[in-house]
């Protein structure tokens, strides 16, 4: 038996996908629509297909609908590489690269910013149906979305392609889904990578999402999803994973880079984990618990936070100062529990000056159980000036900022401030009795022994 569910974009009928990829699957859609109108034939009738996007440049200028379940767009290799580096390569070095693109089966995406109205006028692929079920089991894998070029911002400050910000998305679902899964993607400077209204069961799975304004925005409400596994990196004005109204996420064993304004926004989230992740972060707000987050457990976490070593994006920040909390914390019974802390800055980078930075900062809310999290302050190691190294020296810069340990000065840093609009929480060997800051009468503590004492 022949299937004719499985498409190949190169070798379909109508469209150039070289030209307009966007184009032929929708002409796919329109014809698996066509074949699979019946929606009980035979005890089936509508298993979906398969749509596959051999290695190659396809650009896009026809946003993609999708409005079937069980469709599967899949390509062999997500190509990431970064843009970042490249573009602030000057064009004398360029000329001798070996490639300056993403690669893989690629995306190319060439809608007109100045066109897109929002979120889901801007996105590559627009997942949306209303009416019941909820459309389920899409799923996207292995392939590249490449939004190209980040634009001018209007500031006059910045350069057009370190501004994150294009009115691009990659993948935006804009209904209630069940069992989505992101798999195994490469998605470079779009504004928004994904945006997921109302997922249910949804896995976004070992995917690179970097160099994106935004990479993983859960929208709406939804429950029961994963983000584990993936490579991720915002810029500094965006979230390198935002969640709000969802309960039951775990997030786990993601390797979070830097420069994201934080690396894990949550808003109004409850009963979720975050758990077994890596996040680098050059400003305060690396975590933040906003709008009441309840009952999350957040543990065994690494988080490093440090100073941009790369030249040309030395001039930019997320605008918070080091009061504001390395985590902070808005939201009852959460539990922090056995993570790694590392503050590891020069005093004269400090906001405000002479100010002692705020690790765990927890702004309201009650029950809270901050346990055993080790926190460690220092200034950095001194380092060779690196201000006249070459702008694609970006990797060696920044390793052997990261490799630098040893004889610094310890810093001093408030571990654990807790406001006064918060009562009830239990703070447990996470900074003895002069790094933690709270009222003792209404709040339960222990401090971190301190030798000889
Ligand atoms: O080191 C991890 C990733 O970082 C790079 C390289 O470095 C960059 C350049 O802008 O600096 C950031 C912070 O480290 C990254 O988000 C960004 O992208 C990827 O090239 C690299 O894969």
């Amino acid at each position: 038996m022949v299937s004719e569910n499985y498409y190949d974009v190169t070798k379909y009928a109508a469209g150039n996908p070289g030209e307009d990829i966007g184009a032929v699957i929708n002409d796919i859609i329109a014809d698996i629509k066509n074949r699979q109108a019946v929606a009980d034939a035979n005890d089936g009738g509508k298993p979906g297909s398969v749509i596959y996007i051999p290695p190659g440049d396809y650009r896009l200028f026809t946003q993609v609908v999708i409005d079937v379940s069980y469709l599967k767009i899949v390509g062999s290799g997500h190509g990431f590489t970064s843009s970042s580096i490249r573009f602030n390569t000057p064009a004398s070095e360029l000329a001798h690269w070996h490639e300056v693109w993403p690669g893989g089966s690629r995306i190319l995406v060439d809608t007109s910013p100045e066109a897109a109205d929002g979120e889901a006028a801007g996105a590559a692929f627009y997942v949306k149906r209303s009416g019941n079920p909820r459309i389920s089991s899409v799923e996207f894998a292995d392939f590249c979305i490449d939004g190209l070029h980040f634009t001018d911002d209007g500031s006059g400050q910045n350069d057009a392609e370190n501004t994150y910000r294009n009115g691009k998305t990659g993948i935006y679902v804009g209904s209630a889904n069940d069992s989505f899964r992101i798999t195994g993607m490469g998605l470079v400077y779009l504004e928004h990578g994904v945006i997921v209204h109302d997922g249910d069961a949804l896995a976004i799975d070992n995917n690179f999402i970097a160099e994106c304004g935004n990479c993983i925005e859960l929208k709406g409400m939804g429950q029961a999803s994963r983000i584990a596994n993936n490579f991720v990196g915002a810029g500094y004005r965006g979230y390198s994973i935002y969640a709000e109204n969802y309960a039951g996420i775990l997030v786990s064993s993601n390797n979070v880079f830097p420069r994201g304004a934080s690396s894990i926004h949550f808003s109004g989230v409850v009963r979720s984990s975050v758990t077994g992740n890596r996040f680098h972060s050059f400003y305060p707000g690396m975590l933040v618990f906003a709008a009441n987050c309840c009952e999350n457990l957040v543990s065994s976490n690494h988080f490093l936070r440090d100073r941009e070593p790369w030249t040309p994006m030395q001039k930019y920040d997320n605008g918070l100062d080091d009061l504001f909390g390395l985590l902070q914390i808005d939201g009852s019974n959460n539990s922090l529990i056995a993570n790694h802390i590392s503050e590891i800055i020069d005093a004269r980078y400090i906001r405000p000056p002479a100010a002692k930075p705020v690790i765990i900062n927890v702004v309201s809310g009650s029950g809270n159980y901050i346990a055993s999290n080790h926190i460690v302050a220092a200034t950095e190691i001194s380092q060779k000036d690196k201000s006249d190294a070459p702008n694609s020296a970006c990797f060696s810069t920044q390793v052997s900022a990261l490799l630098s340990t040893g004889n610094s000065t310890l810093l001093d840093v408030t571990t654990v401030l807790v406001q006064k609009e918060s009562v009830r929480n239990t703070v447990l060997d996470s900074g003895n009795d002069e790094q933690v800051v709270m009222n003792r009468t209404v709040n339960a503590f222990r401090g971190t022994p301190v030798l000889g004492q």
